[in-house]
């Protein structure tokens, strides 16, 4: 497979992008699983961070969480992809402040 141009998703990371020749489909996804799984130590990464600065806001007095910050990290996803960015936001926020569930619930559900 040739590679066409760069992806610069961000200042600190750029991503090979595949030149749009014929897909070998079993070879793009090893790379969007590697994507994936970067993408989630991303995730990681940005909860640690979170976490630092809901504790200094909680230890000051202060509540967990911050509405119109949270709206601002919204709108930053919402310009590029609309209301699923809106909804990625919603969950990456839900993550950062730890409301999530770390496992799937049993198939029977309680
Ligand atoms: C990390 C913060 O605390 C909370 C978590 C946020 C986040 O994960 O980005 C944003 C706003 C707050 O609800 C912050 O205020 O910056």
């Amino acid at each position: 497979m040739s590679h066409g141009g760069n992806v610069k998703t961000s200042p600190a990371i750029v991503i090979e992008e595949p030149a749009n020749d014929k897909a070998d489909v079993s070879v793009v996804r090893q790379r969007i699983d590697e994507i994936d799984q970067r993408i989630i130590g991303l995730i990681h990464t940005r909860k640690v961070m979170s976490q630092q600065v809901q504790r200094t806001r909680i230890d000051a007095g202060g509540q967990r969480v911050e509405p119109i910050r949270e709206a601002a990290i919204t709108k930053n996803y919402c310009a590029p992809f609309g209301e699923a960015g809106s909804a990625l936001a919603a969950a990456l926020l839900r993550i950062c402040r730890g409301q999530h569930a770390t496992q799937l619930p049993d198939k029977g559900g309680r």
